[in-house]
């Protein structure tokens, strides 16, 4: 049995003379919490928009579950169950909070203009349900009592949490987190690692992240890749990762 969800072959990034991404190659397995660390500029972010469909990568092979997803564009590889945040939370920030989890399921609600104008059944039992499921986040996140709340006005750890309910809430198999712990407080960091534990535990999702938090990596990763120029110089557990020689040159080598 393949237990790999997403498959990064030989994946290759250029821009002009640049070579950001050289050869990276790395597995994400069902229900694996993986993350990739590197020091600035060591290419996590252009992997990360080659595999959520915002870059074409120059050369490579990108495969969820089987299928060959590199060079398309986001919103497709979304229906293939692949999410993502940004690492600045990309909220509707004039929605209320429960509106941004009802337009994060459009895909899912039976609309069309002609059955919403005749207000038929089947597409008031699909609204209904897209409430329901958006009460389920709520609470699952804790930000009930902020439902009608203009989404730029939460704090901002909540917004971060409205962020993740928004992609959760479209049942993905694959959830990329950019920097989810960036301007969280040390209980919010607390917090967002348990939630992490507790999606993968109960949704059977993936999850692969990129963040500079070493205590958030090292406690929520099962399996760690380290880039640096552009390449992969150590893949392990989290154990494995923090003793390699190479991976704390990297980190010495930064300050
Ligand atoms: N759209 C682009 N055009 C040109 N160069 C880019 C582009 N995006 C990234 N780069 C370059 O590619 C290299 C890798 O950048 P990337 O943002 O992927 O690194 P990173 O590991 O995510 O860094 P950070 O931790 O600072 O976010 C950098 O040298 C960067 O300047």
């Amino acid at each position: 049995m393949n237990s790999d969800l997403l498959k990064i072959s030989s994946l290759s990034m250029r821009f002009g003379g640049l070579l950001a991404v050289d050869n990276v190659e790395f597995a994400v397995r069902k229900e694996e919490v993986f993350a990739i660390i590197g020091p600035n500029g060591a290419g996590k972010t252009t992997v990360f928009n080659c595999i959520g469909g915002f870059y074409k990568p120059t050369s490579g092979l990108i495969e969820l579950d089987g299928t060959a997803i590199q060079g398309q564009p986001s919103h497709k590889v979304a229906r293939h169950g692949l999410v993502r945040t940004f690492q600045n939370v990309r909220l509707f920030k004039n929605l209320t909070v429960l509106e941004n989890l009802m337009v994060a399921q459009h895909a899912k609600v039976k609309t069309g203009i002609l059955p919403g104008l005749l207000n038929l059944k089947s597409y008031r039992r699909s609204e209904e349900e897209a409430v329901e499921r958006a009460a389920v986040w709520l609470d699952f996140m804790g930000l009930r009592e902020y439902a009608n709340r203009e989404a730029g006005n939460l704090a901002y750890g909540h917004q971060r949490r409205l962020e993740i309910a928004r992609c959760m809430i479209t049942q993905p198999r694959l959830l990329m987190l950019d920097e989810p712990a960036a301007g969280l407080n040390p209980q919010e960091k607390r917090d967002l690692q348990q939630l992490i534990d507790q999606l993968r535990r109960e949704y059977d999702v993936s999850v692969l992240l990129i963040e500079h938090d070493m205590s958030l990596v090292m406690g929520v990763s099962d399996r760690i890749l380290v880039m640096e120029h552009g390449k992969p110089i150590a893949l392990g557990l989290p154990e494995e990762v923090r003793n390699d020689e190479r991976v704390i040159k990297a980190y010495l080598g930064e300050e």
